[in-house]
């Protein structure tokens, strides 16, 4: 039987509503879920096939995007959270019950500091816009997945839309090598 890649792929990519204004992310606990209100639509949003992004069971990848950390708001059994690794660039905080990632921010000086990953799928609500891409995708073998799988996964990701890359998508590469070089020097701040 072939692999799962993710629920959000697996069943067809979800639509994207100009209606959705944001929502609120709930855990998987069945008692006093930990819940996050999120401001406005997600950015960036991509399967990601490393080992550290928080993935449903059975899933190989996780679903995962941007919004400003000023958007995102612990409404709900915050004291269930807690930091997965804090020497991570991400600090995925995590429901300490079910183990859902349910934010990440990026709080040191980074070309993404100020904005924080979340699970999308976990939005109550639906409209928010579907991956674009599919990030880190070689990672999955870090994870244990056969190498010799990994061309026929990279297949169905670019068959269901989300072309295949081994970090993140050209666009953001290019975004983090810019701020790095203008940082550097290398490039007029
Ligand atoms: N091969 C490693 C890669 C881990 C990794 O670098 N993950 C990326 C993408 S996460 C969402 O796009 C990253 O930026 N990580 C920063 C962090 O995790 O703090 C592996 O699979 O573990
Ligand atoms: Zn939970
Ligand atoms: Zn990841």
């Amino acid at each position: 039987m072939a692999e799962k890649l993710h629920p959000s792929i697996d069943k067809g990519l979800p639509k994207k509503s100009a209606r959705f204004k944001g929502g609120t992310l709930v855990c998987q606990c069945v008692n006093n879920p930990v819940e996050v209100e999120i401001a406005g639509q997600v950015l960036h949003n991509h399967a990601c096939g490393c080992t550290k992004c928080w993935k449903p069971a059975g899933a190989l990848f996780s679903v995962v995007a941007v919004v400003p950390t000023d958007n995102v708001k612990v409404t709900a059994n915050k004291s269930k959270l807690k930091v997965v690794d804090k020497k991570a660039l991400i600090q995925r905080h995590a429901c300490r019950a079910c183990g859902v990632h349910m934010y990440g921010p990026v709080e040191r000086e980074h070309p993404f500091q100020g904005l924080s990953f979340i699970h999308p799928e976990r939005f109550q609500e639906s409209g928010w816009a579907p991956p674009g891409f599919a990030a880190f995708v070689s990672s999955i073998i870090e994870a244990g997945v056969q190498p010799a799988k990994k061309k026929g996964i990279r297949n169905r990701l670019a068959k269901a839309g989300l072309a295949p890359y081994d970090c993140l998508s050209p666009g953001l590469m290019d975004y983090i090598a810019e701020w790095t070089a203008k940082k550097s020097g290398a490039l007029p701040a």
